[in-house]
Parts: structure tokens; sequence; C-alpha cells
């Protein structure tokens, strides 16, 4: 059994955490911090986690940690960099879920984050973690830097575009919505029912800390230089994320292999669904899957491809992928945990 470390338990990615896991055959959790819950069982604080859990939530401490063989981070982002060196010196392998190790720049990380990187020896070793991409550099990584939810949904999206060189990569355009658990259980005023309910809104349009993200792995994708607007909205909804994608192919004759391009790239991805030519994939055909669900469309003769992309911000853009992640590193069957399809309606 992989025994496993849980900071940040209390969140929304932290229970989610718990949940995949309570049925996961590999999997002993051992230890979960919150530090405004220690000593509170789990199952009294999540009652859907009653009769899966025997254990309570205790305070961070980097010992006890370490002593697992796997820890996952579902804490604010400037956390983990923190404990990292020690973790890492126990040999001790993590899934950080927050923005830490996402980047490669560190003075494009420290001017979004809005603080110095404390850990750049681990920022530079550590694995950006999508399975679609760097499957086999995961298998090995002590550290894994699980890709944030836009970020997910939009690079999936995008990949086969940019790999294949069919498309303008200088002229990208990501409008991606979610809901309000992408925000966190903490409180706050915007995210209140009667803020969030009944309205939809833009925001970060001049600018969201993902807008780097998404920009290094495509760039990876295109090998070279990309241009990428990305504006997300929020909705009164509360998991899921929906990415609709615009991108201006180089020459339009080849829109009519686009479909069997998404197809082939995708045919031996276990999360990923490339739905018929046309289709429309809902946010609740992914609602607690770890699946990434996508659909490519056309209007008329133009050269315009318009991918609609959705994802459970919460599983496959956070908790899901992180066990997926896991289940990488230690060398297990890839969907262990996560086979169970979406809550539908
Ligand atoms: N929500 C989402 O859809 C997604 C979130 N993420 C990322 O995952 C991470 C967690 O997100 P989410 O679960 O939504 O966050 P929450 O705000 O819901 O939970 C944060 C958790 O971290 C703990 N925590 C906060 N500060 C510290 C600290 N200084 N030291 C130790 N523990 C701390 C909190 O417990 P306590 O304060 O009691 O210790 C709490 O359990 C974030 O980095 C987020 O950006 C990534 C993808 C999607
Ligand atoms: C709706 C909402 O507020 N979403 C969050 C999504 C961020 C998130 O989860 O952040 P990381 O993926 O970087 O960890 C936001 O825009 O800040």
């Amino acid at each position: 059994m992989i025994k496993v470390g849980i900071v940040g338990g209390t969140g929304y990615t932290g229970v989610e955490l718990l949940r995949i896991l309570a049925v996961h055959p590999d999997v002993t959790v051992s230890c979960i911090t919150s530090r405004s819950e220690a000593g509170m069982p789990v199952a009294d604080m999540y009652p859907n986690l009653r009769g899966h859990y025997d254990l309570a939530f205790s305070e961070p401490d980097v010992k006890t940690l370490a002593a697992c063989d796997l820890v996952f981070f579902a804490t604010p982002h400037g956390v983990a960099m923190r404990m990292m060196p020690e973790l890492m010196a126990a040999g001790t392998r993590v899934v950080d879920l927050s923005a830490d190790f996402r980047l490669r720049d560190l003075d494009v990380w420290a001017e979004w984050y809005g603080m110095p990187h404390e850990s750049p020896e681990w920022a530079e070793k550590a694995v950006y973690g999508l399975p679609e991409v760097v499957r086999n550099k995961i298998r090995t990584a002590q550290l894994v830097a699980n890709p944030g939810c836009y970020p997910t949904a939009v690079q999936l999206g995008f990949l086969p575009l940019l790999e294949s060189g069919l498309v303008d990569p200088s002229r990208l355009i990501a409008d991606a919505k979610s809901g309000a658990s992408g925000a966190g259980r903490q409180g706050k005023i915007g995210m209140l029912h009667g803020e969030v309910g009944e309205s939809f809104k833009a925001y970060g349009a001049s600018g969201h800390r993902h807008l780097p993200e998404i920009r290094q792995g495509l760039s990876q994708a295109a090998g070279g230089d990309v241009g990428v607007t990305f504006v997300p909205h929020l909705i009164p909804m509360v998991r899921g994320i929906e990415a609709t994608l615009y991108a201006e192919l180089r020459n339009p004759a080849d829109f009519d292999r686009l479909q069997s391009l998404f197809e082939d790239r995708f045919r031996d991805e276990p999360f990923v669904d490339v739905m018929p030519f046309g289709s429309h994939p809902e946010t609740r055909s992914v609602r607690g899957a770890n699946n990434c669900r996508m659909a490519l469309h056309r209007q008329e003769q133009s050269n315009i491809v318009i991918v609609s992309s959705v994802i459970d911000n919460l599983v496959k853009g956070a908790a899901g992928q992180a066990v997926q992640n896991m289940n990488i590193m230690f060398d297990l069957k890839e969907t262990l945990g996560l086979e169970a399809p979406a809550l539908l309606p």
C-alpha cells in the first residue's frame, strides 16, 4: 500500500482527494492536515466520508509528512515551496496541486504570484504533470507540479492543433468559464451565493495568473512562441469548466482532417474523449469524473477552428489529475480510483 499524506485537507481539492482515494485499492491515507481543524475527525467535518476514514486532521508537520511515500499539497500558493527542500531530502515524492512549481521562469512566477520563489532548485527539477504530454517524465519524477484547472482544459483542447503545426500559433483565443468551487473554500464576499447566483461575468480579462502557465504549455506544444488571449468567466455553478477555443487554420483545406487528427492524438488517452464533430460537450458530462471531453466545430467555410473542451475543475482540473499522476509515478494502472463515470443529471 502507498502511504499518502495530504496537506490542506479541509479545502475543496483536499476533500476531493479524500473522496477519490477512499476507493483507491492501493492507497492508505495516513496523514491529513489542517491548522484550523486539527483534532477534528475527518468524517465529522465531511459526512460523505463517514465509514471511509478513521482519521483526524492534524497540524502540518514536515517530519510526519516525510514518512509518507507520497504527499499531496492542496494548499494555497506559497505553502508547498517552503516545505519542499526537507521533503525532497527525505526522498518523499510529492504532487503539488498549487502553482508553486508550474512555471519554468521564476521571474515570471514572482511577478504573477507576488512573492519571490523560495525553492528554485526544486522548481527546476519539478515535472509539469500533464500526463497526455509528459507521461514518461512523470513516471520517474520526485516532484510533480499538477497543472491548473483552466490550463488543463485549454492545453488539451489546443494540443493537436499546435503539435501538428496546422494553425497560426500567434492568434489563439481561449474563452473559459468556471464554477465557483474553482475559487476554493475560504470565505470571500465575491463567492457568496448572493453574488454569484443568477449572474455571469468575465474577470481577469486584463491578465490572469493562468495566462503564463497556458502560454508555457502551448509554446512547448508549438515548438516556439505563441500569442494567446485568455479570458476566464465565473458562472453560477459549483463544479465545471468549459473552454471555447479559437485558432486560425493556415490552410482551410486541412479542416477535413481535423477530426481524425484529434481522434488519433487522444486514441490511447484514457481520460480524453473526442466527441463527434459538431457535438456540444456539457460540464455535467464530466461532473465528478476525471475526463476531458471535447468537440470540434466550423462555421460555414471559415478558417477558424472552434474547440469546446470541458472538465470538472476539481477532478481532471485538480484532485483527479493528481491521483492520475500518482498512479503513473508508482507504476500503477493509470485509471485506478478514477474509473467512475460522471454524475448526470
Ligand atoms: N479549487 C480548484 O478548482 C482548484 C484549485 N487548485 C489549487 O489547489 C490548491 C488548493 O485549492 P483549494 O482546495 O480550492 O483551496 P482551499 O482554500 O479550499 O483550501 C486550502 C487548504 O489549505 C490549507 N492551508 C491554508 N494555508 C495553509 C498553510 N499556510 N499551511 C498549511 N495549510 C494551509 C487550509 O486549511 P487550514 O487553513 O486549516 O490549514 C485548507 O485545507 C490551491 O493552490 C489552488 O489554487 C488547482 C486546481 C483547481
Ligand atoms: C473561479 C475561480 O476563481 N477560479 C480560480 C481558479 C484558480 C485555481 O484553482 O488556481 P490554480 O489552478 O492556479 O491553482 C481563479 O480564477 O483564481
